[in-house]
């Protein structure tokens, strides 16, 4: 198991740079730096080639995260939203392929956050969905690349509450390179249990974002940590765990997530990186890896 931090949790914005911040994760002693994937398509190769250098010289692996904007719906009923789909996703699937990344996470069979102004078409957008991934999975497949469906909870998104909507989800699809990712946030909103929904997703369990309840580093709330490492070595899991805290307010990241107070006690950056190395220390004992 490796261990992994989103580094969303310095920054305001999906498109800030992640460059800076992949030393930055390897002197606090993670394994792995995930990156948003939103804004890749604007990186240069250069850029993209400096970073991969760079993470080998620190001996970090990358991941991808990504919630696809509401043009970029793969599920969309309107035809032409899904071509832009397919379209922006083998742009991104290129680029990610570019730092050596082998796993991208997130709501990728859909858009990310839904806007329940409209009316919900569940079973509508999960079949268009089914078809969207199945369409893109070959392609994200001959780059080497994992597409790890995240399963959210029910104010982000509609199609897939559970562990168990994602693993019926991804049979559907039936491809190899397709898994399902759990968050122990989204868990801790819709599942019974949190050691029956890992054991559910078993052998598809292909990602996993760790935090508290309210978003805080693992290790600061009430989440039952041993249940939920108990559960990810009963399954032999052997992927990244990557903890996605949120905690600042403020610019797209602060608005999408609806981080609306400061849960970092008015923390400065040196606080910010002793909070993030306890964290890792805590979830390599209680986790395992
Ligand atoms: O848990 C999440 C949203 O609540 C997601 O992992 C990411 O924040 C989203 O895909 C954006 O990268
Ligand atoms: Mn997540």
């Amino acid at each position: 198991m490796k261990h992994g931090i989103y580094y969303s949790y310095w920054e305001h914005e999906w498109s800030a740079k992640f460059g800076p911040y992949v030393e930055k994760v390897a002197k606090l002693g993670f394994d792995v730096i995930e990156v948003a994937a939103h804004h890749i398509n604007e990186y240069s190769d250069a850029e993209l080639a400096e970073i991969r250098r760079t993470a080998k010289d620190n001996n970090i692996i990358l991941t991808a995260g990504i919630g696809p904007s509401k043009t970029k719906n793969l599920s969309s009923p309107d035809i032409a939203v899904r071509q832009a789909g397919k379209a922006f996703f083998e742009q991104t699937l290129t680029n990610v392929a570019k730092l050596d990344i082998k796993t991208i996470g997130g709501a990728l069979h859909s858009y990310w956050p839904v806007d329940y102004s409209k009316p919900v078409d569940k079973e509508g957008d999960r079949a268009r969905g089914v078809e969207g991934i199945h369409g893109i999975a070959d392609f994200a497949g001959n780059l080497g690349i994992n597409l790890c469906i995240e399963v959210l909870n029910r104010f982000e998104n509609h199609v897939l509450n559970t562990a168990a909507e994602g693993v019926a989800f991804v049979k559907d699809v039936g491809k190899p390179n397709v898994k399902v990712m759990l968050d122990t946030f989204h868990m801790n909103i819709e599942e019974d249990s949190f050691g029956e929904a890992i054991r559910t997703a078993g052998p598809l369990l292909g990602h996993f974002h760790t935090g508290e309840s309210n978003r805080r580093v693992p290790g600061k709330g009430r989440m039952p940590w041993h249940e939920i490492g108990l559960a990810l070595r009963d399954i032999s899991y052997a992927g990244a765990v990557v903890m996605e805290p949120f905690v600042k307010t403020g610019g797209t990241i602060g608005s999408d997530i609806r981080v609306w107070r400061d849960l970092t006690d008015g923390a400065d950056e040196t606080k910010m990186d002793e909070d993030a190395r306890n964290a890792l220390a805590f979830s390599r004992f209680v986790l395992g890896g």
